[in-house]
C-alpha cells in the first residue's frame, strides 16, 4: 500500500505588487508518495520556491490546503508549525544554509537539540548522518573549510537526522559543477530509497530528472497536465 506523504489541492499563492497581482502559483494540486522522489523543474520565475515554501509550512497560501502525513498544515497553530518544521519536513536550499561556527557535526546536531534528543543518542546519530553522506572524516570542520559539494552533503546530513517524512530541496545542486550536483542527487535518491521518506526536488537542470520517479513540471505558477 502506498502512503501519500504529501498532498497539495488547489494550492495559489498571490502577491500583491505595486505592478499589481502576481500569481506566482496558480491552483496547483499535486501528491507525494512516501518513497517516491519527485523532480519539479520549471524556469526561473516559474513559481517552484513558492511553491515548496507553502508545502513546507513556511508561507500560508492565498487559497488551496496541504497535507502532511494526512494532516492539514493550515489548521496547525504556531508551536505545531515549528515542530512540524524541525521534525517532520526538512528543507534543503541553493545556499547550504549552514551556521559558520559551528563544525560539520555540530551543524547536523541542530535538529536534534531541537527535538531534546538525548547526548549519546544525539552523537551515534550525527556520525551516522555524516557517515551516510561519506563525511565521517570531515565532522570537526567548519563550513569554510569544506568544498561547496562537503557542504551540501553537510546540509542534506542535517535534513535527514531527524528522520523526516519529507525532504523538499530548492534547487540543492544549484552552485555545484555538474559532476558534483550529479552525485548530491544520487545521494538524495539512495536516502528516499533506504528511509522511505518522499522527497519534493526543484531543480531547473534537466539532467537530473533522470533520477526522480516521476517529473512534475512548472509554468507560470501552473502544473503542465
Ligand atoms: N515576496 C514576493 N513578492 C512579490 N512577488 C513575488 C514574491 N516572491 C515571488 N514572487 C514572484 O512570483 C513568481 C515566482 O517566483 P519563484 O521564486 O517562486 O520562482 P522560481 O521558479 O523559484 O524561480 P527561480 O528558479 O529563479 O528561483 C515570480 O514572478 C516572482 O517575481
Amino acid at each position: 500500500m502506498t502512503t501519500t506523504a504529501l498532498r497539495a489541492e488547489h494550492l495559489t499563492r498571490v502577491f500583491a505588487t505595486p505592478a499589481g497581482e502576481v500569481r506566482a502559483v496558480d491552483d496547483v494540486s499535486l501528491e507525494v508518495a512516501a518513497g517516491e522522489l519527485v523532480v519539479l523543474q520549471g524556469r526561473s520565475g516559474a513559481g517552484k520556491t513558492t511553491l515548496l515554501t507553502m508545502l513546507g509550512g513556511l508561507d500560508r497560501p492565498t487559497s488551496g490546503r496541504v497535507e502532511l502525513e494526512g494532516r492539514d498544515v493550515a489548521g496547525l497553530d504556531e508551536a505545531a508549525l515549528r515542530e512540524l518544521r524541525s521534525t517532520r519536513v526538512a528543507s534543503v536550499f541553493q545556499t547550504f544554509g549552514l551556521l559558520p561556527v559551528l563544525s560539520a557535526a555540530e551543524n547536523v546536531e541542530v535538529p536534534l537539540r531541537i527535538l531534546r534528543v538525548p547526548r549519546a543518542e544525539r552523537e551515534r546519530r550525527v556520525a551516522e548522518a555524516l557517515a551516510i553522506v561519506d563525511l565521517a572524516d570531515h565532522a570537526a570542520q567548519r563550513p569554510g573549510e569544506l568544498s561547496g559539494g562537503q557542504q551540501q552533503r553537510v546540509g542534506i546530513a542535517r535534513a535527514v537526522v531527524a528522520r523526516p517524512a519529507l525532504l523538499l530541496a530548492d534547487e540543492p545542486t544549484g552552485q555545484l559543477d555538474s559532476e558534483t550536483g550529479s552525485a548530491i542527487m544520487d545521494l538524495i535518491a539512495r536516502l528516499v530509497a533506504e528511509t522511505g521518506m518522499a522527497a519534493l526536488v526543484a531543480t531547473h537542470d534537466a539532467n537530473l530528472a533522470a533520477r526522480a520517479d516521476r517529473v512534475l513540471r512548472i509554468h507560470d505558477g501552473r502544473l503542465d497536465a
